[in-house]
């Protein structure tokens, strides 16, 4: 690893999902059209995605369902494959180096121990006929065997003790349904965390809890983070929850929509200066954010001409957020803005062409509702879409 070299470097990445399904892998198309059977299309979850995650950094990918939060936390922890780009560890190829394409000095089992990830369910990674104890012996066997039983009981009620889990001996013995969902989760935070990763992607591990228990898990986490010096990337459905964990840490909110980052920039930036017409949506749609104002903005229609999301497998040509974009104008149909540079922050970036003073956005017309017919990546229309 060279000096410039992130931890994680994510380089134009594609995911595209094809259809595997039984049927249609058996049933040849000019059979599947004749009995009314067809082929699924392709999902593009995840296009022209660069990032790279630095040691200690706090990354929250936020955005609706389906964006492709998921997809994009996955290949950044080498456990989704790209179908385009690419994922560098300190500088190596993630998939060259499974492959044996690669003369590397570290194993992609190794890789995987870096880049840890805990899920929504955190008891799905968890054995419910082991205690918490065996449980947490496992990472602890594999990456650790000098340890002998002691010395990895004494690890594991340490860890549990520094996470809130009291009296650790009392819990160790315990089963996982015999844990309440808040400490279920600290149990799974402990357990991605006792094989010293670089990185942990937490997939909506908070959404599940009560509000309450909340605040005192992120809170973990963000102790943990700096305990550790581990990177996180957090992956929410929600803004607030970003905002309370990219602004408590420094780190970073990426907004995506449509398989794309659309806005990427501190919690203030986001927060306060978004520049992305799709992150003022997501900030009209997160009231909590302003208590101040969130009684007078839910009066207001939310600032988008259309609320439907367009289909991943056959997303808007150009801007992919033209179709609903209230700023939308015939540039954005044409053509696919880049992520630019924003004025004000070193960091904070925008995929729109209103950032550019001297685009073709600004002598073009504006698109309205009337006047609409949204071309889709694969050159077809609404009207040539409802006609076949
Ligand atoms: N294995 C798969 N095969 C086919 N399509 C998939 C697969 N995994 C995800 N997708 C599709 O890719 C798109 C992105 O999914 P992804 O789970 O990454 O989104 P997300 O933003 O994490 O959603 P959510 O917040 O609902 O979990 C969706 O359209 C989804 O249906």
């Amino acid at each position: 690893m060279s000096a410039d070299d992130s931890l994680v470097s994510i380089s134009d990445l594609e995911v595209h999902f094809e259809d595997t399904s039984m049927m249609n892998a058996m049933v040849p198309s000019w059979l599947g059209d004749r009995i009314g059977i067809e082929a699924e299309p392709t999902v593009r979850a995840v296009d022209d995605i660069s990032l790279d995650i630095d040691e200690n950094d706090v990354i929250a990918l936020v955005g609706e369902s389906g964006c492709g939060k998921t997809t994009l936390g996955k290949a950044a922890v080498g456990l989704q494959r790209p179908t385009g780009g690419s994922i560098e560890y300190r500088g190596n190829d993630i998939w060259d180096i499974r492959e044996g394409k690669s003369d590397a000095d570290i194993t992609f089992e190794e890789i995987r121990r870096s880049l840890q990830i805990i899920h929504q369910d955190p008891g799905a990674a968890l054995n419910p006929y082991r205690s918490v104890l065996d449980n947490l012996a496992v990472p602890l066997k594999r990456w650790s065997p000098h340890l002998n039983y002691e010395e990895r009981r004494n690890r594991i009620l340490n860890m549990l003790k520094r996470t809130g889990i009291s009296p650790p001996e009392d819990y160790a013995e315990r089963y996982v349904h015999q844990l309440s969902g808040g400490e279920q989760q600290r149990v799974a935070l402990i357990r991605a965390l006792l094989v010293e990763p670089d990185v942990i992607l937490a997939d909506e591990a908070v959404s599940a809890l009560d509000v309450s228990l909340r605040i005192g898990v992120m809170d973990l986490f963000l102790e943990m983070q700096e305990v550790f010096d581990t990177s996180f990337v957090f992956i929410s459905h929600d803004l607030a929850n970003a905002r309370y964990l990219a602004g408590k840490s420094g780190g970073r909110i990426a907004v995506m929509y449509l398989g794309e980052i659309v806005e990427i920039g501190t919690a203030d930036e986001i927060i306060h200066d978004p520049q992305h017409p799709y992150t003022k949506v997501l900030r009209w749609a997160t009231p909590i954010l302003d208590p101040e104002q969130a009684e007078e903005a839910m009066r207001e229609s939310p600032p988008v001409r259309k609320i439907d999301i367009p289909d991943a497998t056959n997303p808007p040509s150009g801007c992919r957020f033209h179709t609903r974009c209230p700023e939308a104008r015939e540039a954005c149909r044409q053509e696919a803005p880049e992520l630019y540079e924003t004025e004000e922050g070193e960091h904070h970036r925008t995929k729109c062409f209103r950032e550019l003073e001297d685009h073709e956005y600004w002598r073009s017309p504006e698109i309205t509702d009337d006047a609409e017919e949204a071309t889709t990546a694969d050159g077809t229309t609404a009207t040539d879409e409802a006609r076949s």
